[in-house]
């Protein structure tokens, strides 16, 4: 068996995804420009593969390689192979002989050189120190079925280290979905392009380390197809946020007005408004319920207005802001519901300018869902909801909208205009530009109050973009980017690999950082 070192490289995950049949779709025909055959790519991926492995291994190690009948079973047998010939202990056990061409080579190379294959169903008696999950890749169609469901399910509960090959089996390649079940790997290599259902769904509990390897036709491959989404990097931040210019003035810096916070949560503005400031907003406004101004103006840097619902002198306000933030706090009652009222009477009479960059956020997406109104001004609407008002604006239910994140996002954008920001674990950003994807972020960032803070930082960012000649969307992709990685370095700090006790105003802190990414 060859070992084709030079392809066998894993990468950083490049920023273009695609969805898995575009990948099933167009590999044979990228190979072909590249010169190489389909048997050369399986040996290539197995090769990549055995290089994430061999890094894992103590001299010796035991490893288990669980192979189905597929390609994805047939870059099984190559790991196997070159895990055997570096000296460790290896069995392989398959479901049923390979049905196909390429991986019946790899399966009768492996034999030739002695190897041996044993039942599926007996993988424990290896008592592997790491296993290859080479069961199903992408030609999973449908619910697991059969002896992989029982494996995967032993698999699991044992809680041994898993290296997945192209997809931890069972997770679906597209949604992030487990199908059934799906193998929880510690890392996962895959091959050729990055498949978008190891950035969102419920990826991050599946998949542990994700490896890419473009087992060297990825230029061919970018050629035959485009991508279907855009997978954020922080070094984004440090192409799109240049640093101010010395001689600015806060006039510069944009004004944000946040309408929310109704009695009982005059929390949720307070939080956007000083996330807004952190993320560089030259001023910021609250209008509030009144009553509510003492807590706002706890935080001495926003200017707050309380004022009874429908009240015109918001005008004054809006008409000076860059951005408008509403709806954190805003509540369902009376006050929440005749400003939601007033807005879309304002829009629409054009006394709010529609050109206005507003988030809707919270209880305003709550509004929206039940009233629908048909306004102008959706084209510059940012709408910020989690999965549960995402489900409300999509009249379905929480976990339709979880089947396909992707889905959701792209139908909230058609139905509502603007930019959507489908929160959670791969917040997807869906606007004019296609979807991005953010896998950043810490389960820690599940608590009270870190959505408001969201929706400052697209605001405050927003509010800036005419100085940084950032567009509106580019803008919200950085603004989600900084706040996962703000909540991870507010987690990181203290505790490391922490997952619970952190508070949304933890991460106001960490927001200058990320907002300045070349300035250290
Ligand atoms: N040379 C190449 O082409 C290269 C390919 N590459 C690799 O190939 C992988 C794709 O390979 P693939 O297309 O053969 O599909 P794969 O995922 O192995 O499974 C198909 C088998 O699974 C079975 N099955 C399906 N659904 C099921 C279910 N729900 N529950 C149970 N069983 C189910 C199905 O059975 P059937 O339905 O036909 O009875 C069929 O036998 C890709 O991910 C990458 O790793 C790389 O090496 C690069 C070079
Ligand atoms: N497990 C997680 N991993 C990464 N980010 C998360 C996770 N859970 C929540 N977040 C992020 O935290 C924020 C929570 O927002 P939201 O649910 O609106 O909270 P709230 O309404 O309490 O302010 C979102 O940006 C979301 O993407
Ligand atoms: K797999």
């Amino acid at each position: 068996m060859t070992h084709d070192g030079q392809h066998a490289q894993t990468m950083s995950i490049p920023q273009q995804l695609y969805r898995p049949e575009q990948v099933r779709e167009h590999e044979a025909e990228a190979a072909a420009r590249a010169g190489i055959d389909m048997w050369t790519l399986m040996q290539r991926a197995g090769a990549a593969a055995w290089s994430v492995l061999s890094d894992k291994l103590a001299p010796g190690a035991r490893i288990a390689v669980l192979c189905g009948t597929g390609n994805n079973g047939g870059d099984g047998y190559i790991v196997a192979a070159l895990a055997r010939e570096a000296g460790h202990i290896v069995r392989v056990f398959a479901l049923a002989e390979p049905k196909t061409t390429d991986a019946r080579r790899a399966w009768s190379e492996w034999l030739e050189r002695g190897g041996d294959v044993e039942p599926l169903a007996d993988w424990a008696d290896a008592e592997p120190d790491w296993v290859v999950d080479a069961l199903l890749g992408t030609g999973l169609q449908q619910t697991l079925r059969g002896e992989i469901c029982d494996c995967v399910e032993s698999l699991n509960e044992a809680k041994v280290p898993v290296l997945a090959l192209d997809i931890p089996t069972g997770l679906h390649a597209d949604t992030g979905q487990p199908l059934g079940d799906a193998v929880r790997a510690r890392a996962t290599v895959t091959f050729v392009g990055v498949k978008r259902g190891l950035t969102t769904g419920q990826a991050a509990a599946y998949c542990g380390h994700v490896h890419f390897a473009d087992l060297g036709i990825q230029r061919e491959f970018r050629l035959l197809t485009e991508p279907s989404a855009w997978y954020l990097q922080p070094t984004l931040l440090q192409h799109s946020l240049v640093p101010r210019a010395a001689t600015a003035h806060k006039g510069d810096a944009g004004h944000v007005v946040i309408l929310g916070g109704a009695a009982g949560m005059a929390g949720a503005v307070r939080l956007a408004g000083t996330a807004a400031l952190r993320a560089g907003a030259g001023k910021v406004t609250i209008l509030c319920e009144p009553g509510q101004e003492v807590i706002v103006g706890q935080q001495p840097e926003l200017m707050v207005r309380g004022l009874e619902a429908g009240r015109d002198e918001a005008l004054s306000y809006l008409e000076h802001a860059s951005v408008l933030i509403f709806g954190p706090g805003l509540g369902q009652r009376a006050w929440g519901r005749d400003w939601w009222d007033w807005y879309c009477a304002r829009l629409q009479s054009s006394d709010i300018d529609p050109e206005l960059t507003t988030v809707l956020d919270a209880d305003a997406l709550n509004a929206l869902a039940q009233a629908r109104p048909d306004i102008s001004g959706r084209a510059r609407w940012i709408l910020t909801p989690h999965p549960g008002e995402a489900a409300r604006l999509l009249e379905c239910e929480t976990q339709d909208v979880e089947k396909n994140r992707w889905l959701a996002a792209q139908t909230l954008q058609e139905q509502f205009g603007g930019i959507v920001v489908l929160k959670g674990r791969g917040s997807l950003i869906c606007g004019q530009e296609g979807i991005a994807v953010c896998d950043r972020g810490t389960p820690a960032m599940a608590t009270a109050g870190m959505g408001d803070v969201l929706a400052g930082m697209i605001g405050g960012l927003l509010a800036q973009r005419h100085g940084m000649a950032l567009a509106t969307e580019a803008g919200v992709r950085l603004a989600v980017l900084a706040h996962a990685l703000a909540g991870e370095s507010a987690m990181q700090e203290k505790c490391p690999e922490g997952t619970r006790g952190l508070m949304a105003s933890d991460i106001f802190d960490w927001i200058p950082y990320w907002m300045n990414p070349n300035d250290r």
